[in-house]
């Protein structure tokens, strides 16, 4: 065995000597490289099918005419210039012929079932025809002085094409190839161009090239991987061409002037989710994550970010011990959120509410950065600030929230809402869903009902008649109308009920329900007829049934649903659990707890109060409602709970320090009752409680008026509608001593900074 090898082996440097000399390459050489030889059973000398000589220092293989039922050729690496041997070889299947002196481009006669060719680092300048060569299926013509891509045209079954490092500085002829694979490094090429019909191409290679612009590859939908190393990609955003291509697994843009920009890597992750590996590095989870909340953070995340800088930038300020204090540490303020997408009439309805249900609610006037429409005026529809301005009170930490829209912010301030609360009332406010996922995170607990247009074309038609909007700015809004929807899809009990803005009287009829049902107004404004069903959202239409949620459709809280004795309750409440009972969001199950305290509540002789359908109910809220009134503050326990409330109305800051403020000395409050018009309390009918006076018009104290600080809830049985509008009769309490009134006179405006 030895012997052989050494034996082998010599003749092999024989060869190699003999062929040096003159280049020649001989049958002698050929039936001596056995070990390079396949061949057939035949026993015939001239049915090898496979040889292979490379680094011979060939430069005539025309003895290979003899050997005609190669199949395999592979002759890398030696000198050859003349290759019409390859006529002869009828069979061949693959021919490496790289590394040679090739100038003539298939200058053979076709072997019918030549499959694959590697003409690779010759000296070919141009191409020829091949429409001879049909079965060709992968063809290398890497280091050429090609400057034309010609003549392919015919190769149906080409499946493999390389140019690399030629001098082709357009892309042609390729359209009707069934390319899978095509390279083109180190070309000259400026622009994608003639590839878009290369349906099947999965591999792209056109690195070391003057490409500016990924245009061109968009339609290339197998597209798995490209390289455009070493081009003059600038911008980021040419990525959003090969956005669509969702099989693209592998980008390599190293080497182009894009890499410099600030963001890069995650702004590409971002816009090609699809990746796994961009510069030849993997592209991680956790980039994945960063990329998808820095560029476009689900609503979740905007809205944590957003409460933590307004949480902070509060944190920074000094304390500030707030003067409309809530009856109990447990009830935030009563707030009532309009939302829906833009221009669909909240903001009309939630003034209108206002103005109908003056003595429930006053309108949270919101800070903006936009310029007021004509007719709007400043502190009422907006309070209309500078950007600078609005950035400054950010930085002071007066924003629960804030969010941009359409290119301008928008900011709900604490003070707006106490503004409202210092005078009695509920605050109602519209915004977008950004902003409604904002005060989620805060401690605010308003109830949220959704306004959803459901006739797009309709809605689209009312945004044109307003003037306002660009055609861009239309398209936004009527998109986000899905938002919306999914939104109350997707999180029951997300919003309390859900009311189609298509016709405004409509929507304002059902709001007006909604509304009255949480003050527990309902039954003696409309009758049993006019009430709402527990089966629906609102009154007098049924909205689109696939915007409802379970719980969005049966939330309605009227005083005759927490009867347990009554049929509609029970049916309400069987129909609820099982219609939630696969699976319950945290969302749905605080609100199903809330619903039953209610119920519990119901069930011990207490009465939900008026407001408590606003906000969170709780015990301690009970309690309160139910003291006697007249109570002295400083008779009642809950009083030292107000004044924590006080203190926790500043969250996490004043709350904190709660046990360090000083008692209020409520002798101020007496002086700061004062009745309205100059009366005095002498002058009043009896049974007149003081907060009736103070809240009897409410109207006049709109934020900045002089108003006295006078301390929510409403009590039940208020007596003095506004003027403006006849105030709908209050629900007779079954505690008509209304215990809410007599905290309502307890608590104190005072302002104070620790
Ligand atoms: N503080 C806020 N947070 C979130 N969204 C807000 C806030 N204030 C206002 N918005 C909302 O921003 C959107 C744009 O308000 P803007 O007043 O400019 O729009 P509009 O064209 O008048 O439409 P609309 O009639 O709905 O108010 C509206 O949907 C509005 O409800």
């Amino acid at each position: 065995m030895e012997v052989k090898q050494i034996t082998l082996h010599q003749r092999s440097l024989e060869i190699k000597q003999h062929s040096k000399k003159d280049g020649v390459l001989t049958a002698e050489m050929v039936s001596s490289c056995v070990s390079n030889l396949g061949r057939f059973n035949t026993g015939l000398q001239h049915s090898y099918h496979h040889l292979s000589l490379p680094r011979q220092n060939l430069s005539d293989i025309s003895i290979l005419c003899n050997y005609i039922y190669l199949q395999k050729l592979e002759l890398p690496h030696n000198k050859i210039k003349d290759l019409s041997c390859v006529s002869h070889m009828p069979y061949l299947v693959i021919l490496d012929i790289s590394h040679n002196e090739i100038s003539n481009f298939f200058g053979f006669q076709p072997p019918k079932n030549l499959k694959e060719v590697n003409f690779s680092h010759n000296r070919l300048t141009k191409l020829k025809d091949l429409s001879a060569y049909s079965s060709l299926t992968k063809l290398d013509l890497d280091y050429n002085c090609l400057s034309e891509i010609f003549g392919l045209e015919q190769c149906c079954q080409l499946t493999h094409l390389s140019l690399a490092h030629n001098k082709i500085s357009r892309i042609s002829g390729l359209e009707a190839l069934p390319l899978t694979h095509l390279c083109l490094r180190g070309n000259q090429l400026e622009r994608i161009e003639g590839l878009e019909s290369l349906k099947s191409l999965q591999v792209l290679d056109l690195s070391m090239n003057c490409i500016t612009s990924l245009s061109g590859l968009q339609n290339l939908h197998l597209l798995g991987s490209i390289n455009l190393e070493k081009n003059l990609i600038s911008e980021i955003q040419e990525c959003k061409h090969i956005h669509d291509l969702f099989l693209l697994r592998e980008l390599n843009l190293q080497g182009n002037p894009v890499q410099e920009q600030p963001g890069y890597r995650l702004a590409v992750v971002f816009l090609l989710q699809h990746l796994t590996v961009l510069d030849q590095m993997k592209v991680t989870v956790e980039e994945k994550v960063s990329s998808v909340n820095k560029y476009d953070p689900p609503l979740d995340v905007v809205a944590a970010r957003d409460h933590m800088i307004h949480l902070v930038y509060q944190l920074m300020q000094p304390q500030v011990l707030y003067d409309s204090t809530l009856p109990s540490a447990d009830s935030p303020y009563p707030m009532l959120v309009l939302t829906g997408p833009q221009g669909c009439g909240k903001r009309e309805l939630a003034h209108r509410l206002c103005q109908e249900f003056s003595e429930y609610f006053a309108y949270g006037t919101c800070h903006t950065t936009r310029r007021p429409y004509f007719g709007e005026e400043n502190g009422i529809d907006y309070h209309f600030v500078s950007e600078e301005d609005f950035q400054n009170m950010i930085h002071m930490g007066k924003f629960i929230q804030t969010m941009q829209h359409g290119g301008h912010r928008y900011g709900l301030t604490r003070d707006a809402v106490e503004d409202v609360a210092r005078e009695g009332l509920a605050c109602c406010v519209h915004m977008e869903l950004e902003g409604v996922f904002s005060l989620k995170k805060s401690c605010f607990e308003p109830r949220y009902i959704l306004l959803i247009p459901t006739k797009v074309e309709k809605y689209m038609d009312q945004l044109k008649s307003r003037d306002l909007y660009t055609q861009a700015q239309i398209d936004t809004a009527v998109s986000r109308i899905e938002l919306y929807a999914n939104t109350n899809r997707q999180r029951p009990g997300f919003f309390d009920n859900v009311i189609p803005s298509d016709d405004c009287e409509e929507a304002f009829q059902s709001l007006k329900q909604i509304v009255k049902e949480y003050l527990l107004l309902e039954e003696q404004d409309d009758g049993e007829n006019n009430r709402a069903s527990p089966d629906n959202t609102s009154v007098g239409h049924e909205p689109e049934e696939k915007l409802l949620s379970p719980l969005s459709r049966s939330t309605p809280h009227s005083a005759m649903a927490l009867d347990p004795s009554h049929l509609s309750y029970r049916n309400y409440f069987t129909k609820i659990q099982a219609e939630l009972s696969p699976q319950k969001s945290p969302a749905e199950l605080a609100s199903i707890a809330r619903r039953e305290q209610l119920v519990r509540e119901a069930i011990v002789g207490k009465s939900p109060g008026v407001y408590s359908q606003l906000f969170k109910s709780s015990a301690q809220t009970a309690q309160v409602q139910n003291q006697e009134p007249g109570t002295r503050v400083s008779e009642d326990s809950s009083w030292d709970e107000s004044r924590a409330s006080s203190a926790l109305s500043v969250p996490s800051s004043a709350g904190a320090l709660s046990n360090l403020v000083e008692p209020l000395d409520i002798s101020v409050l007496g002086q700061a009752l004062e009745t309205p018009k100059g009366q005095t309390t002498e002058d009043l009918p009896p049974g007149t409680d003081q907060m009736d006076l103070v809240a009897s018009s409410p109207s006049d104290r709109r934020p900045g008026s002089n108003a006295l600080p006078i301390l929510p809830p409403i009590p039940t049985g208020r007596k003095t509608p506004a003027a403006s509008s006849p105030a709908p009769s209050p629900r007779p309490s079954p505690n008509p001593a209304g215990g809410q009134g007599s905290v309502q006179t307890k608590m104190a405006s005072t302002e104070s900074e620790i």
